[in-house]
């Protein structure tokens, strides 16, 4: 029996440790976030853009939960949960496979396209799926999902739920991650609805508002990868604050209520700091996400290394 597993019976809570928190090209940093049961370490990544360096990272901070990273790799992280191929969300997870086998990845089936046919395929990467190019060397077990049906982890007591999002002309994926009574949703990157963006932010929050209202959906973890202004024509499929804070707006309508989204906390991530800037930049960001507080929500803007416990 796994170890790791014995307070699964009465999960309470979800963790969440940030491995990885930007946009932008500061490598060793980039979208990845653990969540786990509290007291029950099988854990599911949502994205992998880092993952060795954040595991030393948060091992550093004291924020592994006393686990090492060779046997959070080895052993706890059952699974990806990969909003979209995009090599800044994939690259921890990829490289991390030579050596630690037996992941599932779960995505939607346009995203294991691209992992497969693009990277999993001997000449980008070696073959480390159980499809496509032979020889497969079966490390990650690619399993398609269907938007709006909650799958169960493997190996976890946790199951997530797809709903497409629209990044650019990529299709990414908001997960909503639960166990027990509790809820986190993980967002991949995404525009704001409109023009290229069509109606998925406005169809995630009708879908998710029903968790809100029962209170099981606490942590929303999403991006706001630029500060205001920003041209939409240089957004390439990404929010600002001021995006966020309209879409968080269509989200408490949803809810339905006065105070619809007190008590939610939201984890910004993938800002796409300025190499340097990186103190002032998330200080701008911070000041301009003041303009939503009325919304009630407490606003994070991560650092990596991070840990939150989700109620
Ligand atoms: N048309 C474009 N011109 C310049 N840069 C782009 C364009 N489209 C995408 N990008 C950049 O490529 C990046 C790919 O990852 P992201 O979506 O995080 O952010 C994107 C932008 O930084």
């Amino acid at each position: 029996p796994d170890a790791s597993a014995s307070a699964a019976a009465s999960p309470s809570g979800l963790e969440i440790v940030a491995l990885g928190v930007r946009g932008g090209i500061v490598d060793g940093d980039l979208s990845a976030f653990l969540i786990h049961p509290s007291g029950d370490f099988r854990s599911l990544m949502c994205d992998a853009g880092t993952l060795g360096n954040g595991l030393l990272v948060a091992t550093k901070r004291g924020n592994l939960g006393g686990r090492t990273p060779d046997q959070t790799l080895g052993s706890d992280i059952k699974a990806f949960l990969i909003t979209h191929a995009h090599l800044d969300h994939v690259a921890g997870m990829l490289i991390a496979a030579t050596d630690y086998p037996g992941k599932a990845v779960y995505a939607l089936p346009s995203t294991n396209e691209v992992l497969g046919e693009d990277y999993l395929n001997w000449a980008a990467w070696p073959n480390f799926s159980d499809r496509g190019k032979a020889p497969r060397l079966g490390s990650l077990h690619l399993r398609d999902m269907a938007p709006g049906v909650a799958t169960p982890v493997a190996g976890t007591a946790m199951t997530a739920t797809a709903w497409p999002l629209e990044h650019g002309g990529v299709q990414s994926t908001a997960f909503l991650v639960q166990a027990g009574n509790s809820a986190v949703a993980c967002l991949g990157d995404h525009g704001p609805d409109g023009a290229s963006g069509g109606e998925r932010g406005h169809q995630l929050w009708r879908a998710l508002a029903p968790f809100v209202r029962s209170g099981q959906l606490r942590t929303i973890i999403t991006e706001a990868s630029y500060s205001d202004p920003r041209p939409e024509s240089q957004l390439f499929g990404h929010m600002t604050p001021k995006y966020l804070i309209a879409s968080l707006r269509d989200l408490a309508e949803e809810v339905g209520r006065p105070n619809a989204l007190l008590g939610v906390t939201v984890i910004v991530s993938h800002v796409k700091y300025p190499v340097g800037g990186e103190a002032a930049y998330r200080k701008l960001i911070l000041r301009q996400l003041g303009d939503g507080r009325d919304l009630g929500v407490r606003f994070i803007v991560p650092e990596q290394g991070d840990r939150w416990s989700s109620p």
